[in-house]
């Protein structure tokens, strides 16, 4: 693979991902209406005035449509969009090759955009709001800088991590949002769009039950479909029914509630190694052999909106709703 190629993909292609499933345009992109209402007015706003669209940043839990979204806004300009990622640029010049690339009005997508390094992220600043770059080149007394145009461009950054970008990153997006899980009637006309472009026949009462345990996120509930749907083969004639539905849900070891093994352990940590809690986030990462940041952006944003913890000054609690999702009796938190 050569650099460029590390760098840009035209296509974000994501392990375990099936591109034939992205929606390709906003009014096929189900759930987050008011984000969506936006960007159509940002859009059509663009398009009049034949204008590039301002950098966008899209942010929340990983899997529920950042990136999809971005490639939307790139359809829906009638532009290009490549797409990169904070940690694949690792110099200034790997960002010159890119933004140079770019068409007029293209999108450029940045996946991680928190994790770009600090002297690439200077350099984008410029880019962002001036549209060119200053790189200096050679080294000591004979190094000098130059200035490169580039065309506009639409930068569209996406992070799990808010907090994680700098001040002056984020005060050069023009638009900042935030996407949210999706209810379990948004995620059933998800799984039913799933159904239509595998053409796979799924029964009504098992789109719903899969819905209810896909931890409200797109990305989930489609590798969910995938797995039932090879048991529907195997075992069954091929459709969807909700007994192949829960057959393949125990063997996955999703419970009913949708929570997984690792959701699981996290709250068993807190429960059975630390008393219900308070508990500190870097003990139960530790306890359940986890990183920090994957605990605490992929896992706890779930488990936090569906009141299954709560986050204090003094650590994490688990909430009644844990006790029973492991079968547990609940003792009232002395700390709550
Ligand atoms: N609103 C939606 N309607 C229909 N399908 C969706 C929607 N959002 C996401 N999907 C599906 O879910 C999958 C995951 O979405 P996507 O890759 O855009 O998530 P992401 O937020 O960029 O994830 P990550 O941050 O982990 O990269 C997509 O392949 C797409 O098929």
């Amino acid at each position: 693979m050569t650099t460029d190629e590390r760098l840009i993909s035209s296509l974000a292609m994501k392990e375990d991902e099936d591109q034939t499933l992205r929606p390709q345009k906003l009014n096929e992109y189900i759930g987050q209406k008011d984000i969506k209402d936006m960007l159509d007015v940002y859009i059509k706003a663009a398009l009049k005035r034949d204008e590039s669209l301002d950098h966008i940043l899209f942010y929340g839990p990983p899997g529920l449509g950042k990136t999809t979204l971005a490639q939307i806004v790139a359809n829906e300009m009638g532009v290009n969009m490549k797409v990169t990622s904070g940690p694949a640029i690792e110099r200034s010049g790997d960002l010159a090759a890119i933004l140079t690339s770019l068409e007029p009005g293209d999108v450029l997508f940045i996946d991680e955009i928190h994790r770009l390094p600090r002297v690439v992220e200077e350099v984008l600043y410029a880019a962002m709001e001036d549209f060119v770059i200053d790189i200096v080149i050679g080294k000591d007394q004979q190094s000098r800088s130059i200035r490169i145009d580039l065309p506009p461009f639409t930068l569209v950054g996406a992070t799990t991590r808010f907090g994680d970008l700098s001040a002056p990153l984020r005060d050069r997006f023009g638009v900042v949002m935030r996407l949210s899980f999706y209810t379990q009637d948004e995620l059933a006309l998800i799984v039913k769009r799933t159904s239509s472009v595998y053409k796979t026949e799924i029964k009504p009462d098992a789109v719903m039950e899969l819905a209810k345990r896909s931890r409200g996120t797109p990305r989930i509930a489609n590798r969910l479909f995938r797995r039932v749907r090879d048991f529907a083969e195997i075992i069954g004639d091929g459709i969807i029914t909700l007994d192949i539905t829960h057959h393949a849900l125990e063997k996955l070891g999703i419970s009913a509630n949708g929570l997984d093994h690792t959701d699981k352990r996290y709250l068993q940590a807190i429960i059975e190694k630390f008393a219900g809690g308070p508990v500190g986030l870097e003990s139960i990462a530790a306890t359940i052999g986890e990183e920090i940041t994957t605990v605490e952006d992929v896992y706890e944003p779930y488990l936090l909106q569906e009141g299954f913890i709560k986050r204090t000054a003094r650590g994490r609690i688990a909430m009644e709703k844990s006790y029973q999702a492991l079968g547990k009796k609940y003792l009232k938190g002395l700390f709550e």
